[in-house]
């Protein structure tokens, strides 16, 4: 994809893996400023999950480097690191991550705000205006967050991601836990934002009715590598890759609806 807007994050011959054992294998990737949504696919194990903790910096490439607005994203100074922890948010299916069993979603969400206001990224959303966005009713707001379910809390995280109106949001199977009406309800919600807000999303799942719904552009990942990028309905209607024809062959429906 040809980008003529600022890059924001980029991915320039990403190797990265575990204990010295290579998942990744050469990737490039730029997420810039207003960018359309960008889709990941790719089967079990093929490093989807580990390119997301390459951007985020959760992890440091063994070759080629991750950068945020031109610095190396794992070695972030603090104040950058502040910065970055504003403008790109990650939701992972996972929800909140908290182990505090008192905290309330208010509480959750206001500690969002209050950081949102501290890093200069003040906007008029209001901890209900969040909570309406992800179609969680109001009265959640005094939910402590163990009691909620595992879609409730993925929700609730994905409010929380919003509340600092990032540039980059990373979606690492964000609704998996949600059933199939509301979480097209909840990605038409997100896209609608990719336009109003300028939000540069990449959404990384499994689910391609999904990744269709939000994004013109996917890449398709296999053993750590992208053999495959477009338009889904493209890559589903002519595979490269035998990995890609596996992935149309395990959704006829959404591939034979996308042709
Ligand atoms: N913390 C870890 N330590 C060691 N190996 C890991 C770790 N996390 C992931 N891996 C391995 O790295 C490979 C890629 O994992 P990754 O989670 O990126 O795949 P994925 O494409 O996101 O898979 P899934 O769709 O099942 O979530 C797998 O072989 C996995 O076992």
């Amino acid at each position: 994809m040809a980008h003529t807007a600022e890059p924001i994050i980029v991915a320039s011959g990403l190797r990265a893996g575990y204990l010295g054992e290579e998942v990744l294998r050469g990737i490039d990737l730029t997420i810039a400023r207003k960018d359309a949504p960008v889709g990941i696919v790719g089967p079990s194990g093929a490093g989807k999950s580990t390119i997301v903790r390459a951007l985020m910096g959760i992890i440091t490439p063994y070759a080629g480097s991750v950068t945020f607005r031109g610095r190396t994203v794992s070695k972030l100074r603090r104040g950058d690191r502040k910065i970055f922890a504003g403008e790109v948010r990650r939701v992972s299916q996972d929800g909140v991550p908290t182990t505090d069993p008192r905290l309330t979603a208010e509480a959750y969400l206001k500690g969002a705000l209050k950081d949102a206001r501290k890093a200069g990224r003040t906007h008029g959303t209001t901890i209900e205006g969040l909570l309406n966005f992800v179609a969680l009713e109001q009265h959640f707001i005094g939910r402590r967050i163990i009691t909620m379910s595992g879609g409730e809390r993925q929700r609730l995280a994905l409010a929380h991601a919003l509340a600092t109106r990032p540039d980059v949001l990373i979606l690492d199977e964000p609704l998996t836990a949600i059933d199939p009406g509301l979480r097209s309800e909840v990605l038409r919600r997100v896209k609608e934002l990719t336009v109003d807000l300028g939000i540069s999303v990449l959404l990384v799942s499994h689910d391609l009715e999904s990744v269709d719904r939000l994004c013109p552009t996917v890449h398709a990942l296999a053993d750590g590598v992208f053999v495959q990028s477009g338009p889904l309905s493209e890559i589903l209607a002519a595979p490269a890759h035998p990995v890609v024809a596996d992935l149309a062959a395990a959704a006829p429906l959404t591939a034979q609806r996308l042709r």
